[in-house]
């Protein structure tokens, strides 16, 4: 069983992943050593394991661990037990899916949630599902969302102190989004708020609102007209949840529709960070990267806590890598804005950052309005593109060096802006893009990024986009996968590629480390997809000879090579 203390601890707790990010702040940092830089060249594969069925598309899924136990989710709605020292199957459970899902970019899931006996998902039908750690078979199951208007689910949920927590996707199809949490036990609603400004929020108590709140207070006032009612704003990478200030950390999407001369004003909460109270779901603060976003520059990218010595003082912060191609250091307890700088070679959209954190528009690079008589607005080439400077795969921090390990790519795209309206469960853009390399070289740019000057320390090009999770460990290594379907180790401090393995795809999933019998092993799911092939444009090309899989991948050292270095 997982307990609250199993969940608080797993960023110390080497013998367990139990957390999406390696610990509740999502830092995916260990502070195992046994594997390091001296002897990670000698990494071997001990298993694999396949998901099988010809639907498997992009695997994104963080593995979990427990008790020699790995739990993982499969891109169609799949959960699956794999015993972590043989990987062979426990047991699988298959979501049964409507044909009306909706999923933006791709049938993906990013991994499940553990507490007490529950393994819980959340489904591209836009379902919670909480499943027996022994069996698999359903212990409870809730609707959170109408999949007909567009919603799903993508994230992992998370446990904070005995909630269990989920956002929702659906921005590009006009959705509202929304947090909420829920009893892990039964599946009981216990609140939920909206993260677009004008609607409510609740706390519920048996089943009964008890208390109310207008997201935002003043409802709806950087929305023009009706527009709020359907603003998009989707949490859908979920968030984390930072112990030191009791706060829930989330981002939101893209507003939608993406034409932003329909919708003047700074359509709040749209391409935010969010800080909630765990308890209520009140939302503490707010810090908008994009306000008034033309360019679908969801702020979802996850707020890693941190803390750093400054002036002789610790500073309690938090850290992304938006879309937008900034790199932001917040005050994690308020959510006032420290320092920014980009982390791509080139952003266009905007000449700089004032002293608030608010994008200086340059104009030029705004797609233009469509005329009256229905001609689209004016294109315009604007980097990066909607792909973003960094998507969904998620950064890491080591606490050793310092730095950000940030998966980035380097991508404009030509965009313009068409009339549309707001139809249920209909693509809500009024945009057209085509997105174009920027090198002929590389797109991807894994880079070693110093928060607190925004130098970039070392970085290492790959041609194609990357688009997974990075690893940090105290053994001085970065591990993280590519498209071509390689994971790699690097050495944290210079970069140097020590160490790489094809997986026989694409590696899109997030690695984890932990510890069994003595011994180190790491874990990724490979097999490509997301969002890359289906709406890449000009780099989608690039990529479409890499073939699809579904597969679990464990590695240690061999037993004489383990041995031999203690
Ligand atoms: O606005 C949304 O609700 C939403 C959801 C998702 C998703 O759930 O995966 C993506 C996006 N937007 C998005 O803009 C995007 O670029 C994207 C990439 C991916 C992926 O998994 O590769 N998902 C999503
Ligand atoms: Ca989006």
């Amino acid at each position: 069983n997982v307990t609250n203390d199993d969940i608080l601890s797993d960023a110390t707790n080497t013998s367990q992943v139990v957390t999406n990010g390696l610990g509740t702040q999502g830092q995916r940092y260990s502070p195992l050593t046994l594997l390091n830089t001296d002897n990670v060249d000698k990494l071997q594969p001990v298993w694999a394991f396949s998901l099988g069925g010809e639907k498997q598309r992009g695997q994104q899924s963080q593995p979990m661990i427990k008790d020699g136990v790995m739990y993982i989710t499969g891109s169609y709605s799949r959960v699956f037990a794999v015993d972590a020292r043989t990987g062979t199957k426990l047991w699988q459970y298959d979501a049964r899916l409507p044909d009306g899902i909706m999923p933006c970019c791709d049938v993906i899931n990013r991994g499940v949630a553990l507490i007490d006996d529950l393994v819980i998902f959340g489904t591209l039908d836009a379902k919670l599902v909480a499943l027996n750690k022994d069996t698999g078979k359903v212990v409870w199951r809730k609707t959170v969302a109408d999949y007909k208007a567009g919603y799903s689910i993508t994230a992992a949920p998370l446990v904070v102190n005995g909630k269990l927590i989920t956002g929702v996707s659906g921005g590009e199809f006009g959705v509202v989004g929304k947090i909420e949490a829920y009893n892990p036990s039964n599946g009981e609603l216990l609140w939920t708020r909206p993260t677009i400004e004008g609607h409510m929020g609740y706390t519920y108590k048996e089943g009964k609102p008890v208390e109310a709140g207008i997201s935002g207070g003043e409802a709806n006032r950087s929305w023009p007209g009706d527009l709020w009612k359907t603003g998009g704003g989707a949490p859908w990478l979920g968030g984390f949840y930072d112990p030191e200030t009791n706060l829930l950390l989330f981002g939101t999407g893209n507003p939608a529709p993406w034409n932003s001369h329909l919708r003047e004003g700074d359509n709040l909460y749209s391409s935010s960070r969010l800080a909630l109270n765990p308890d209520t779901g009140e939302i503490v603060w707010h810090f908008q990267t994009t306000p008034h976003d033309g360019w679908d520059f969801d702020g979802v990218n996850e707020l890693v806590s941190f803390n750093y010595q400054e002036g002789g003082k610790e500073v309690k912060a938090a850290a992304t890598a938006d879309r937008n191609g900034f790199f932001y250091v917040l005050n994690r307890t308020n959510g006032d804005f420290i320092r920014g700088f980009p982390f791509v070679d080139k952003i266009t959209w905007a000449k700089g950052l004032d002293d608030k954190g608010r994008p200086i528009y340059d104009d030029n690079f705004r797609p233009g309005s469509p005329t009256e008589s229905g001609d689209a607005g004016s294109q315009v080439f604007t980097a990066p593109a909607f792909l973003g400077g960094k998507n969904w795969m998620p950064m890491s921090y080591s606490q050793d060096t310092g730095l950000f390990y940030v998966p980035s790519n380097e991508w404009g795209m030509d965009i313009w802006n068409e009339s549309t309206a707001y139809k249920k469960g209909a693509a809500y853009l009024g945009a057209g893009f085509t997105i174009k390399p920027l090198n002929e070289e590389y797109i991807g740019v894994l880079r070693a990024m110093d928060p607190k000057t925004g130098n970039e320390v070392w970085r290492v090009e790959n041609p194609a986009p990357l688009w997974g999770g990075v690893l940090s460990t105290k053994g001085n290594l970065v591990f993280t996968g590519n498209p071509e379907g390689y994971l790699m180790a690097f050495n944290a401090q210079s970069g140097d590629k020590l160490w790489q393995f094809n997986t026989g795809s694409g590696v899109i999933g997030s690695p984890i480390t932990w510890e069994m019998d003595g011994e180190q092993y790491v874990s990724v799911m490979s097999g490509w997809g997301g969002a890359v092939p289906l709406w890449g444009g000009h780099v989608a090309e690039r990529v479409k000879n890499f073939t699809q899989g579904g597969t679990l991948w464990t590695f240690k050292l061999p037993s004489s090579a383990a041995v031999s270095q203690r």
